[in-house]
């Protein structure tokens, strides 16, 4: 893949906390090419690093050695708590964000209302967020996610890297029904929109359903052990047979993985 052809590329990219003998390595020479319009997910145990690669692609923290090329992207994260202001309104909270991409306020409320009815809540407009089921918050949370990847004045053609959408454990905390209905959701924004996805999960199955390949870290410190591109078509449907088939040889993997290392 040339680096023109990637929206993400992390090349050897370590990342440790701390200094000296409590120093804990998190991430080791990881390298991981993510091609524009691609949905990767992230599968690993527990403290593998999954949220500190993220972190270190949304640029909140550093790597300690290796290059992190983002092709010029722009770049949003999302979070399993929607984190929501509790005393804006839904408009008001996708207008905030708005207003931090630049966007001059008469256009703010049309943008909002838009944003809104591309994660189907365009009646939910004057409800604040305690009002909303956790499904519709993190809809609203996906909607600010987009409307802070808005840039002013430029023409989408002149990004090359595109628009790079961070899940960390979006859809975690939800039922397994609402779950079900965010993924045809993302799923259709994703096609839209041509976002470039990196999701992380701890559910095998969510992978296999979302992923057009799913990348697999060893336990800490998280390292690339093994991808597994995802042949099947989509939509898929997260309790079809092909898709138990090949979350159970991941699930072997990871287990395998989790067992060498002790964790
Ligand atoms: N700011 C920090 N300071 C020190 N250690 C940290 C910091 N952030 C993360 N760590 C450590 O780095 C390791 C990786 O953490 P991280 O949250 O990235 O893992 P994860 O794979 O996302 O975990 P989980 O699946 O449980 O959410 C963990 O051991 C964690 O304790």
């Amino acid at each position: 893949m040339t680096a023109a052809a990637t929206a993400v590329r992390l090349s050897d990219v370590s990342k440790a906390f701390g200094t000296g003998g409590s120093s804990l390595l998190a991430l080791d020479q990881v390298s991981l090419d993510v091609a524009p319009g691609e949905f990767v997910c992230l599968l690993g145990a527990s403290g593998c690093g999954k949220s500190t690669l993220l972190n270190l692609v949304a640029d909140l923290d550093r790597p300690s050695a290796g290059t992190i090329d983002k092709n010029g992207a722009r770049v949003a994260l999302m979070f399993q708590e929607p984190a929501l202001f509790p005393w804006l309104t839904v408009t008001g909270n996708l207008e905030l964000a708005l207003k931090m991409r630049g966007v001059p306020r008469e256009d703010r409320r049309g943008r909002a209302a838009e944003l809104l009815d591309s994660v189907h809540l365009g009646g939910f407009a004057k409800k604040r967020p305690h009002q909303l089921s956790g499904g519709m918050r993190q809809r609203v949370a996906l909607a600010r996610a987009l409307a802070l990847t808005i840039e002013e004045n430029k023409n989408e053609d002149s990004v090359p890297g595109g628009t790079v959408l961070l899940m960390d454990e979006p859809f975690g905390a939800l039922d397994a029904m609402t779950r079900d209905l965010l993924h045809d959701e993302i799923e259709r924004i994703w096609r839209t929109r041509g976002l470039t996805v990196l999701f992380v999960t701890h559910n095998v199955r969510e992978a296999v359903r979302l992923g057009d390949r799913v990348v697999l870290l060893s336990s800490r410190p998280g390292r690339v052990v093994e991808e597994f591109p995802v042949p099947m078509e989509r939509p898929r449907r997260i309790d079809a047979a092909d898709v138990a088939t090949l979350a159970a040889t991941i699930t072997d993997r990871l287990r395998e993985e989790v067992g060498r290392h002790g964790a």
